[in-house]
């Protein structure tokens, strides 16, 4: 690697990485491409990649029913240190309420929280002190567009080194249902690690990187007795849910179950354990910009033992639970004896 470019370089492992971490030590290092320097001003706070958004008299964000000229948004999130994600509005609805009580957040007597994007239509978020809690839909698409205007929201409210988790589902590749998935790596349906984007005609690779310490500290705060296992491991995101994952149940299927079979062996055997629909774009997205993230997912099912999502809904609400629970012992780990949150659980 040439030494007068930094990628924000970290070894783990006798690996190097290109991390998107929390280190102070390489702020401003005065290389060409230092990652941080792309990403962060001197106090933390985000900075864009794009020298449009700062010219611009306000800048609408479109999806999530804010704009910063209608909006105070520093007013408004200028405090948030974890942006939490998933599917659908109701589990971040929850989440939100969970998170409130977990981290003793108050709001006032006869208040409820609202959804702040709730006239965008399109997605719903939540405000828990320090704590944002939105809704991403379905798919690669969908959770792209989220993380555009939530990138850009981060940086109009000034908010410092905040941290993104999603929070969601999956079906498990030799798992049973109900456990946890932390992804420490992603690929796309043809394997690759990186996150494709068609611009101006011409596909533009976005490689997908998990923080690895993030990793690392999320795995620590598994509970030798939770009543489920927590694994980390590879991350198999798909463009979609039947055919796009080896499933016999869709509305066509053109392979054998032994086609099938024979694919999810072969995911097992290179280190997947779960698959999803949103890792790749949220692991490029967010390592493009700077940000700490991690994708924590639950298994719905033993991809090795059918397709069909038949646990009970009871069953299935309590296991949507798990990833959030770690998460709120994630954030919970990082609040201040005094007040206040820190970046990153092992400054502690
Ligand atoms: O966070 P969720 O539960 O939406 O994640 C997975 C991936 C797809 O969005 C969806 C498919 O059922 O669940
Ligand atoms: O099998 C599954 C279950 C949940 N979500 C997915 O994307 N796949």
């Amino acid at each position: 690697m040439s030494s007068d470019i930094c990628f924000h370089v970290y070894v783990e492992n006798d690996t190097c990485h290109i991390g998107s971490h929390y280190d102070d030590e390489h702020f401003d290092c005065g290389k060409k491409n230092c990652h941080r320097t792309k990403t962060r001003y001197p106090d933390g706070s985000v900075r864009l990649r794009n020298p449009n958004i700062e010219l611009m008299d306000q800048d609408i964000l479109y999806h999530l029913a804010l704009g910063s000229g209608s909006h105070d948004l520093v007013e408004m999130f200028g405090d948030i240190k974890f942006v939490c994600m998933g599917g659908t509005p109701k589990r971040m609805e929850n989440f939100a309420h969970f998170i409130m009580k977990e981290i003793g957040h108050k709001i006032p007597t006869g208040t409820t929280l609202m959804d702040i994007s709730q006239y965008s239509y399109r997605y719903s978020m939540f405000k828990v002190g320090p704590v944002l809690s939105i809704s991403h839909g379905m798919g690669v698409p969908s959770i792209g567009i989220l993380l555009h205007e939530v990138i850009k929201l981060m940086y109009h409210a000034k908010c410092k080194d905040p941290i993104f988790f999603r929070i969601g589902t999956s079906g498990g590749v030799g798992l049973e249902g109900g456990t946890v998935v932390i992804s420490d790596d992603a690929i796309d349906g043809m394997m690759n690690h990186y996150y494709e984007v068609p611009m101006l005609g011409k596909i533009v690779k976005r490689p997908a990187i998990f923080d690895k310490r993030l990793v690392r500290e999320l795995r620590a705060l598994a509970h030798p007795e939770d009543p489920y296992e927590t694994v980390t491991g590879t991350t198999m995101c798909t463009g979609d849910f039947y055919e796009g994952q080896g499933r016999l149940d869709g509305a066509f299927c053109d392979y054998t179950e032994t086609d099938k079979m024979e694919f999810l062996q072969l995911l097992k055997a290179n280190g997947v354990r779960n698959i999803e629909m949103e890792a790749i774009p949220f692991a490029a997205l967010t390592h493009h910009a700077g940000i700490r993230a991690a994708d924590v997912c639950v298994t719905f099912l033993d991809r090795l033992k059918g397709d069909q999502v038949n646990a009970p809904k009871e069953v299935l609400e309590e296991w949507q639970r798990r990833p959030q629970q770690l998460v709120a012992r994630y954030i919970k780990s990082t609040c201040r004896p005094k007040g206040g949150f820190l970046s990153t659980a092992t400054d502690l």
